[in-house]
């Protein structure tokens, strides 16, 4: 196998014409000429152009379209002019893909028609294969020929926060049923984990062959638990898609919602960049990780109601804690809010570019 030989033949790196943009040279650690901007959900309901192309469009049918899928992801690229674009879709796709009855309900997120909680309920969680999701493949594609020197996200559900939504049914702020399986049969515990990472793997290597520049794996509820069950019951199962996902040498990306006690652990978990939302601080979050990796955040997305002098005020806070960073990916602290006014984003990169410029 040569050096730019994948596992499966395919090219590693991410592909050559994104290869020295900002955004991958910051994940890698290196000089960049302005800190990097993208937004997470910066593709979606804040803009009134999303709102046009989706109407009468259910969300999952939307992740189907290959032509749809390729205007949405470019839209914020073309209005804010963000540093990489990510790909538009959502973490239950590969699980519908897989044949699990579920959707996603407007205004409540991805509700599942018969929760997985049983040792037989297992066996409905298949191996994906690329012929599942024909459809990311061929948007990809296209985005690729469109995006020119702009990088593309691709992204998965952490297992534990897809376990959490096949569990408990639906979205959840307990999170109860997960973890009354978590403690009470640790066993089955582990096998979904280890089966929902051997999903997201699936999912992560069909989106970089087919043409991304980085992965995010999202963890978004993990901030739920403890250090100590986050290492013993969650950790084992994102390690192995990180590890599955290493040998490709594109970055990647480690983001949850209030995982200030576990930005070590993420780390360690095997990410090349770890997000963090606006709870602590980049400096602090920089110390909880240690050294050799990036870091990515971290603005409150509320913070973009107020006024254009605050929001400044508040980015010029997020811009002085990352100054020591090694790399520093400027982003939200969780995704843009549905009503928020889209001219604030572009404002927002314009502002982070200007002031970070060498
Ligand atoms: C937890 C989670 C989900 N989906 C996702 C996460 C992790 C990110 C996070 O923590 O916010 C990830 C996601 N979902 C979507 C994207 C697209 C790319 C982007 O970031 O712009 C991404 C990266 C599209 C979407 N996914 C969804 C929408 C809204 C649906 C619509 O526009 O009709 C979009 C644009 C639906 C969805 N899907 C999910 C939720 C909670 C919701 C919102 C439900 C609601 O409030 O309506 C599950």
């Amino acid at each position: 196998m040569s050096a730019n030989d994948s596992p499966s033949g395919q090219r590693t790196q991410p592909p050559a014409q994104t290869y020295d943009s900002p955004f991958l040279k910051a994940c890698r650690r290196e000089p960049v000429p302005h800190t990097p901007v993208w937004f997470m959900r910066q593709a979606g309901r804040s803009l009134p152009e999303y709102l046009k192309v989706r109407e009468g469009i259910p969300m999952l049918e939307s992740c189907m379209r290959p032509e749809l899928v390729t205007e949405i992801t470019l839209q914020p690229v073309s209005r804010h002019k963000v540093d990489a674009a990510i790909f538009f879709s959502d973490i239950v796709v590969p699980l519908k893909a897989i044949g699990i009855d579920l959707d996603i309900k407007p205004g409540v997120g991805p509700v599942v028609a018969e929760p997985i909680r049983t040792r037989a309920d297992l066996a409905r969680l298949r191996d994906l294969t690329p012929d599942d999701v024909r459809y990311v493949t061929e948007a990809i594609g296209m985005l690729s020929g469109e995006l020119g020197s702009t990088p593309l996200i691709g992204f998965a559900g952490a297992p534990f926060t897809l376990a959490s939504y096949l569990v408990e049914g639906g979205p959840s702020r307990n999170h109860e049923h997960t973890k009354a399986l978590m403690y009470g049969d640790p066993e089955l515990w582990a096998d979904l984990l280890d089966r929902l990472a051997e999903i997201t793997s699936a999912f992560l290597k069909v989106q970089i062959e087919a043409g991304v520049s980085a992965v995010q794996l999202f963890d978004s509820w993990v901030g739920a638990l403890a250090p100590a069950d986050y290492r013993r019951s969650v950790m084992p199962a994102s390690t192995k898609v990180f590890d599955a996902v290493a040998p490709y040498g594109v970055p990647r990306i480690h983001f949850g919602v209030g995982t200030g006690e576990l930005l070590g652990l993420m780390g360690e978990a095997g990410a090349d960049v770890v997000g963090v939302d606006w709870r602590v601080p980049l400096d602090e979050a920089a110390r909880r990780v240690g050294p050799g990796k990036a870091l990515q955040g971290n603005l409150d997305p509320a913070v973009l109601f107020s006024s254009r002098e605050a929001v400044e005020a508040k980015t010029d806070d997020v811009l002085a804690a990352a100054k020591g960073l090694e790399g520093h990916v400027f982003n939200l602290g969780h995704g843009v809010l549905p009503t928020t006014d889209p001219d604030a984003l572009t404002r927002l990169v314009e502002y982070v570019h200007t002031r970070t410029a060498v």
